[in-house]
């Protein structure tokens, strides 16, 4: 019997199999010199512990008698079959000193196994639930050998897995592991997988049991494809070549473009702006300023547009602009998708284009103090026809769609680019388009089309720059220096560039004045 004691053989597993259920439970065990084994009867259900006494009992009610008063070994044997008594000579012997390491004398430990196993309710004796509380695997008799890595497998081959195993060993109060057997573990909490892990380790002697255990595995076993990264490797070659370089080609891509982009900014941060343009930019606080700085230069800055100097869009407080013909009311009377639905051209007309979002109908209320009658948004493609304003018996102001990048459709956006394009260069009684382009930004290549196309059709022009009030003045005059420098061949363009803010109302005025001039000199 004692040779049998660790083997897991496939014989005893065919008993095991044969065995019902219920009655397969022998298990014996040793520990510090303690020996507890249990064995259940076939037909009283009982176990027995302890090899010769047999003290301890545990009936089909489930309650445990003392322990083995002669301290003999306890060790726990699942797969004997009914009535067979075990014994385990061998592990008496082989490793004392082993087992002393691995079980020192600390009792605080296994009584913390105690509380866990608990058979319903009913107190078990220490002695008997310390064994329960660990989960140390032996499969053969000596302790010190090492469990094969089958062993495992034969604790989950099965089909059972180690959890509920452990579980309903806490609950039955039985070891049911196939082949083997659970042994106290001083040191071992009572946490299932990993009490069956540290069992795992340290059990079995490795080569006789893989060929024991052989006809249990009758499957081969899948191994787990394990990707090794070197981690002093940080090429990443080893996950994907390819991705690699095109990332590489990709990062030296921007890092091309970007220097372009620098050089671009370093080349507009070298203009030297001309004494005449920066001193138009400090006449008019064009640029970003603070407060306080214009609180002292009179201006009232609790208006909308302080620059501007008139606090409502009133008519009363209309009457304190400077140009008389942007006192007039400003009505919508057209709008058109169409050059087929242009309005006829009775008056003389100043039409404002530009990119989406650049501030064409912001300027046109900012000009005429009147707030909301061109619909302004934050969203860029917020003008999508073409719109008619009058301003008094001799004026008409036209808001453009923009172009470039606008929430629509790309065969929308199109359309309305072709219909700024006809009304600029088709347009009777245009008299000026006021070309807008935000400061921050500058020069767009749509914007160079349609100058192109303007200089084709001999439509003047004028360069307004506009949201001065985001950028340095400085940059305001860098700006208007290098546009004008881009334009100077250009026959159609009107210059000076004009700079203004509708936030700020930095420019108005003067734009005001250039604009009236138009109007008065034009013929109808
Ligand atoms: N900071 C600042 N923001 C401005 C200025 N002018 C306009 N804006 C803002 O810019 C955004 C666009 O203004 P719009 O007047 O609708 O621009 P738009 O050119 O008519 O745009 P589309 O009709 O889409 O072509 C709005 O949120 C305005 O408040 C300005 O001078 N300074
Ligand atoms: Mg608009």
């Amino acid at each position: 019997m004692s040779a049998d004691v660790g083997k897991i053989g496939s014989s005893k597993q065919k008993n095991l199999k044969d065995t019902p259920k219920k009655t397969r439970r022998t298990l014996n065990g040793s520990e510090n010199g303690f020996r507890r084994g249990f064995k259940l009867g076939a037909k009283d259900k009982r176990i027995h512990i302890g090899q010769k006494g047999n003290e301890g009992m545990y009936d089909g009610k489930r309650r445990l008698g003392p322990s083995s008063s002669n301290k003999t070994r306890k060790r726990i044997y699942a797969d004997r079959g009914i009535g067979e008594e075990v014994t385990s000579k061998g592990n008496e012997e082989g490793s004392k000193s082993n087992r002393k390491a691995a079980f020192p004398r600390k009792r605080h430990n296994e009584q913390r196994d105690y509380d866990v196993v608990e058979a319903k309710g009913r107190s078990v004796s220490p002695d008997h639930r310390s064994m329960w509380g660990s989960r140390k695997l032996v499969v053969d008799g000596s302790e010190s050998k090492r469990a094969p890595r089958r062993a495992k497998s034969v604790v989950r081959d099965d089909g059972v897995s180690d959890v509920s195993r452990v579980k309903r060993i806490d609950k039955e109060e039985f070891a049911k592991v196939d082949g083997g057997l659970l042994k106290k573990h001083t040191k071992s909490k009572f946490d299932s997988s990993k009490g069956l892990e540290t069992g795992k380790k340290k059990v079995g002697d490795k080569k006789s049991h893989s060929e024991d255990l052989e006809g249990l595995d009758e499957k081969p076993k899948k191994r787990k494809r394990v990707i090794r990264i070197d981690k002093y490797d940080i090429s990443n070659k080893r996950l994907d070549d390819g991705i690699a370089n095109t990332d590489i080609k990709k990062e030296e891509k921007t890092d091309l473009e970007e220097k372009a982009e620098m050089s671009k900014n370093a080349q507009f941060r070298a203009i030297q702006p001309s004494p005449s343009i920066l001193a138009y930019v400090e006449d008019n606080f064009l640029g970003r300023r603070r407060l306080i700085e214009l609180r002292r230069a009179g201006y009232n800055t609790e208006l909308s547009s302080p620059l501007d100097n008139i606090p409502f869009s009133n008519s009363s407080e209309r009457e304190r602009i400077e140009e008389s013909i942007f006192r007039n009311k400003l009505t919508f009377f057209a709008a058109a998708k169409a050059s087929s639905s242009f309005p006829p051209p009775d008056l003389p007309e100043i039409a404002f284009a530009g990119r989406s979002n650049v501030g064409k109908s912001s300027l046109l209320n900012a000009l005429t103090r009147q707030w909301g009658v061109a619909r302004t948004s934050d969203k860029p493609g917020h003008t999508q026809t073409i719109n008619f304003f009058n301003l008094g018996p001799k004026l008409n102001l036209v808001d453009l769609p923009g172009y470039g990048f606008a929430f629509a459709k790309e065969e929308v956006k199109d359309a309305w680019e072709e219909l700024v394009k006809e009304y600029t260069s088709t347009r009777v009684g245009l008299k000026r388009v006021c070309l807008l382009i935000d400061t921050k930004w500058g020069m767009k290549p749509r914007d160079r089309e349609l100058i192109d196309l303007m200089e084709r059709a001999q439509t003047k022009y004028q360069i307004v720059l506009t949201k001065t009030d985001v950028v340095f003045p400085t940059d305001v005059a860098r700006r208007a220096m290098q546009i004008e420098e881009s334009l100077k061949a250009h026959k159609s363009v009107v210059q000076p560039v004009m700079m203004v803010s509708s936030k700020s109302g930095a420019g108005i005025r003067s734009l005001r004045t250039v604009l009236a001039k138009i109007a008065r000199l034009a013929k109808r």
